[in-house]
């Protein structure tokens, strides 16, 4: 249609000047001037300065390229509906194909298949070369980085001119990762053609989160698409992204915390999110009797065991496992709860009482959202104050007139002290009046709030905890760790036969505790670095087929180990691959090539149980060897017997040396006095010295047992 006409035509009071100027116009090439002139004026073109540009460059066009400009119009007019058509029809289509010929997986950014994929895509060269990427801060673990140093990355560690270390640059160095942008893409993997969508979408908050303000809260969707009628693919894909993530974390302990309360209430989102993945703790890092090690990794394995629901379902027992590991602070509880989730490929799911935002519904949920296979990590139970109150109802002290004792208790002591004051001021004792308050006051009123606070908060009562451990809805499967300080102060219910079916104590270290300490610390590198421990290290024949649990699994079966576990006729455990330890004795070490199985075999000490120089206490062992079982691998082993000399503090050093210096440290320290952790600390403080721990060991012992003495808690710079 020409435009151009149709105006000219529908302006009346245009109508005899147009046929003088058509005239004209036909002679200058039909030029649309007439219609811009007659137009503006009507729609008040001539005050809007973009219509004044339309109407130069409509002219121009005309002009210079002799071309009606309507034209132009009206082709762009076309193409822009044939577009919409297109985008109509396509979608049709495409949601036709969708339908019928391809197949999809959805995946929420809540869920970890999320972060599985996420990690796979910044990884896809396709990806990183897509022109639409979305950057993030890729966040670097302590041990990433270590990774990082040891593979001599250019993100090496600077100094500054005084030789220190210095990280001030470090984060400016830490490249971001891309991941794919909002919107669709396409890639191949594996012959296949995927496409895959990420969207974002707003999801209603009532709780309101941080600022407890209700508000929407941005979620993404991951879509996942393929050709064909079967979503195996995109299975296959989500698995290989799933093998990708843990690649690494093979030799990682995953800890997971209850998610953030608006996220595990409202949001539909995970109940559980990770919050560190930690190196696996190899076994034989934790110093500790035996017996007691083995008792707990027999126990666990057993308990594990595919075979074993079946067993307790045709029995009616209720498939849980629960440990009390119980002992003074430091001396290696949380330790052995982490080497036992490494040495069976747990994850480690660790739960505070102490968590305002948590209640008995949530705990229960907690529970009930659990993995098939995992530890569930209760630290410092007694510090939760959780038992009985006097008539008998379980409650914690949140609830309980203990609470209200301890308030008086408190405010009896704040006016004795109040007492004592004047009396060392030489003050009489006059009755104060109600309008002279002081600090004091204050501080009393505030805490009586506070109290008041804590007995409106809807705390976990011991009924709750139980309910949630081994209610009729609670989670099987699972592996519970109870640590504490004080079990005497445990209600008994808690810790009732069923609830806790392996009681571990923990104690002040031994003579040979304090040995082997001294030993880990300072043996060579390629000691220490032994493969990660799996279960399947223990071999454990001899054991499963006295157990009444598990069938009999052929030693064959057992995947190749660097260390077995075994028992003798007897019934004693000992070490039977390699996981030998080095004699005390220093005839045993010097000149013996150890090389030889077998005579690894014959220095296989005995038990404790069975070893008449050694004599369980209880939770420890007394006496002059260090732990067999555990120990290290062949290969550490053949190390540790030789005479080969590693480096330490840039000084040469025997293992032979090392476990005479060893043992005159053990003999040092008395026994009983001191826990594994203040003995790490003073060996850390000497990283790189032994032969200085070993001089300056008597001093660090007199000055903190002189410290304890005086009743002091903080240790002078003198003795540490
Ligand atoms: N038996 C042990 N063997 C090896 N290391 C130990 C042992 N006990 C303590 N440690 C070291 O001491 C530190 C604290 O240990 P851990 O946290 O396991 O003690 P804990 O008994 O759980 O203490 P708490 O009761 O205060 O929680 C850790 O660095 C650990 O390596």
């Amino acid at each position: 249609m020409d435009f151009t006409r149709f105006i000219r035509g529908s302006t009346p009071s245009s109508t005899t000047a147009n046929a003088t100027h058509e005239a004209n116009n036909s002679a200058e090439g039909s030029l649309p001037r007439d219609l811009l002139d007659t137009l503006s004026p009507l729609l008040g073109f001539q005050f809007n300065p973009l219509m004044k540009l339309f109407m130069i460059l409509y002219e121009l066009v005309g002009n210079r390229l002799g071309i009606d400009p309507t034209y132009i119009l009206t082709a762009i007019g076309l193409f822009w509906a044939a577009s919409k058509l297109w985008d109509q029809l396509y979608t049709a289509f495409y949601a036709l194909v969708r339908r019928h010929f391809m197949s999809s997986i959805e995946v929420s950014s809540s869920d970890d298949i999320y972060l599985h994929l996420m990690k796979w895509l910044a990884a896809q060269p396709v990806m990183v070369n897509s022109r639409l990427l979305f950057a993030e801060t890729a966040s670097v673990g302590a041990w990433e980085e270590q990774d990082d140093f040891d593979a001599m990355n250019p993100r090496a560690i600077t100094q500054n001119p005084s030789g220190f270390l210095n990280f001030s640059s470090e984060e400016a160095k830490a490249p971001p990762r891309f991941t794919p942008a909002l919107g669709t893409h396409n890639f191949w993997f594996k012959g296949r053609y995927f496409g895959l969508s990420r969207r974002k979408e707003s999801l209603f908050d009532p709780s309101g989160g941080t600022h407890n303000k209700p508000q929407y809260k941005d979620k993404e969707k991951l879509v996942l698409t393929c050709f064909g009628r079967s979503p195996e693919p995109i299975k296959r894909l989500l698995k290989h992204a799933k093998e990708h993530y843990y690649l690494d974390h093979d030799a990682k302990t995953i800890v997971r915390r209850p998610s953030q309360q608006s996220v595990r209430r409202y949001s539909h989102g995970p109940m559980w999110q990770t919050v560190a993945d930690r190196p696996v703790r190899p076994m034989q890092t934790v110093v500790l009797d035996d017996e007691q090690k083995a008792r707990v990794l027999l126990d666990m394995n057993e308990y594990l065991h595919p075979a074993t629901p079946r067993w307790y379902a045709n029995r009616g027992i209720p498939l849980r496992r629960g440990y009390l590991f119980y002992g003074p602070p430091g001396t290696g509880k949380t330790s052995l709860s982490f080497a036992l989730a490494g040495v069976f490929g747990l994850d480690i799911y660790v739960i505070s009482l102490f968590d305002p935002g948590l209640n008995e519904e949530d705990l229960l949920a907690l529970f009930t959202s659990l993995p098939r296979r995992c530890v569930v990590l209760l630290e410092d139970i007694d510090a939760a104050g959780l038992r009985r109150s006097e008539n008998n109802e379980f409650s914690s002290p949140s609830s309980s007139a203990e609470t209200k004792e301890q308030n008086s208790e408190q405010e009896q002591k704040d006016k004795d002290k109040d007492q004592d004051k004047d009396k060392a001021q030489g003050t009489t004792q006059k009755p104060k009046k109600k309008t002279d308050w002081e600090v004091t006051d204050l501080a009393r009123e505030l805490r009586r709030v506070s109290y008041a606070a804590h007995f409106d908060k809807k705390g976990i009562t011991l009924s709750g905890l139980l309910n949630a451990i081994d209610g009729v809805a609670s989670h099987e499967g699972r592996v519970l760790i109870m640590t504490t300080n004080k079990p005497e102060t445990l209600d008994e219910a808690l810790i009732r036969p069923g609830r806790i079916d392996l009681q571990i104590g923990f104690s002040a270290a031994t003579q040979a505790q304090a040995r082997e300490l001294f030993v880990r610390m300072y043996e060579s590198e390629d000691a220490v670095a032994s493969p990660p421990p799996k279960f399947a290290e223990f071999s454990l024949k001899d054991h499963l087929s006295s157990s009444p649990l598990l069938p009999v699994t052929p030693f064959s079966e057992l995947p190749p180990t660097p260390c077995s576990l075994s028992s003798d006729k007897d019934g004693n455990m000992t070490d039977v691959s390699g996981v030998t330890e080095v004699e005390a004795d220093d005839e045993d070490d010097e000149g013996n090539d150890s090389n030889n199985k077998n005579d690894d075999l014959d220095d296989v000490p005995k038990s404790p149980a069975s070893n008449p120089s050694t004599k369980s206490t209880g939770s420890t062992v007394t006496g002059k060897k260090p732990s067999p079982l555990f120990l290290r691998n062949n290969n550490n082993t053949r190390k540790l017997n030789g005479s080969t000399a590693f480096n330490i503090d840039n000084k040469p050093m025997t293992h032979v040396e090392l476990l005479h210096l060893a043992d005159q440290f053990g003999s040092r320290v008395p026994a009983g006095q001191f826990s594994p952790a203040e003995l790490q600390g003073f060996l850390l403080m000497r990283k790189k010295t032994p032969r200085r721990a070993l001089a300056e060991i008597d001093a660090w012992v007199q000055g903190v047992l002189r410290q304890r003495a005086g009743g002091s808690k903080v240790l002078s710079l003198s003795v540490q």
